[in-house]
């Protein structure tokens, strides 16, 4: 049974995602099995799996200190989904995921046993990513900030990363979809995530630029005209940006912090404007009035 291989930056709802998917999993499995001969056993005939660093027993704090550390610890999730993943075994592979070769040796175990696979990328954007880090406390700061650089982010023109499920936190999880790819083995249709994503590729860097520069224009803009104090709207969010009331803010600085801001995000073309706008606007909350 298949192989579902979750990705997504560090605390950005993984572990929340693979457990909606293994109630789904759970629930459809066991109504079609009623459905199909109701004196059928009610004992599972299948197994599902999470694997994760809880499961194998792997600290974060520990695991990804050094690349050493990091091998090891990828290594210890190849190892499990290798011992796990049969015809009737499905595995769901809880972790960041976020190294395309590693995808890809992943996708290369379910295709050595001829299995589906799949890719369910938790996309987040950085910042709310970050607040659940402090929150929850998975990961040191400071390695929470070199897994957002390094985070290769999966890409559905490769065939390890297909068929590709993208969503964000508030999204519904696509069951019928899943369903369809990997149990059913559907010719799968690209799915909407997937032709939304390859359509913004294209744009989206001078999108985000654009979207990005807009903001900085509104705060100009006050800055000539206006109360310095109050808080101003800018295109596309509908997060107010507060300036610091006590000082006037710079263009360079700006500048700076939109640089910033750009190559922190421009990985993650699975934004949509409005939540470029709106991380925009909260990296500046967060930087101008530290
Ligand atoms: N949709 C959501 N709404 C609100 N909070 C959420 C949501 N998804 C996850 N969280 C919160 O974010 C934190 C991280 O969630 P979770 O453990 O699912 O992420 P993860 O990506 O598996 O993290 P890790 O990288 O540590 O494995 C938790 O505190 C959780 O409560």
């Amino acid at each position: 049974m298949p192989l579902v291989i979750l990705s997504g930056l560090p605390t950005s709802g993984k572990t929340t995602r693979a457990q909606e998917l293994k109630t789904f999993f759970e629930t459809r499995l066991a109504a079609q099995a009623q459905a199909q001969d109701d004196s059928a056993p009610k004992t599972k005939d299948y197994r599902i799996h999470i694997v994760n660093d809880e499961s194998l027993n792997l600290n974060k704090h520990v695991s990804y200190n050094t690349a050493a550390d990091e091998k090891k610890a990828r290594g210890a999730l190849m190892s499990a989904v290798e011992r796990l993943l049969s015809k009737d075994d499905i595995v769901i592979v809880d972790s960041l995921n976020y190294i395309k070769g590693f995808r890809y040796q992943l996708y290369c175990v379910a295709r050595a046993i001829g299995t589906p696979h799949c890719v369910v990328f938790c996309a987040c954007i950085p910042d709310r990513a970050r607040a659940w880090n402090k929150e929850s406390g998975a990961y040191p700061e400071t390695i929470f900030e070199e897994l957002l650089v390094r985070f290769e982010e999966p890409d559905s023109r490769t065939r390890w990363d297909s068929p590709l499920f993208v969503m964000v936190p508030e999204d519904k999880l696509p069951e019928d979809e899943i369903w369809d790819s990997v149990i059913l083995k559907k010719a799968k249709p690209p799915n909407m995530s997937t032709v939304v994503k390859v359509v913004k590729e294209t744009n989206y860097l001078y999108e985000f630029d654009q979207t990005t520069q807009n903001v900085i224009q509104a705060i100009l803009d006050a800055q000539k005209s206006g109360d310095p104090t109050k808080q101003i709207k800018a295109p596309l969010s509908s997060i107010l940006l507060q300036l610091p009331p006590t000082r006037v803010v710079t263009l360079s600085e700006l500048r700076r912090l939109r640089r910033q801001f750009t190559s922190i995000n421009k990985m993650h073309t699975l934004l949509d404007m409005t939540r470029v706008a709106e991380g925009f606007v909260e990296y500046l909350n967060q930087n101008l009035n530290a």
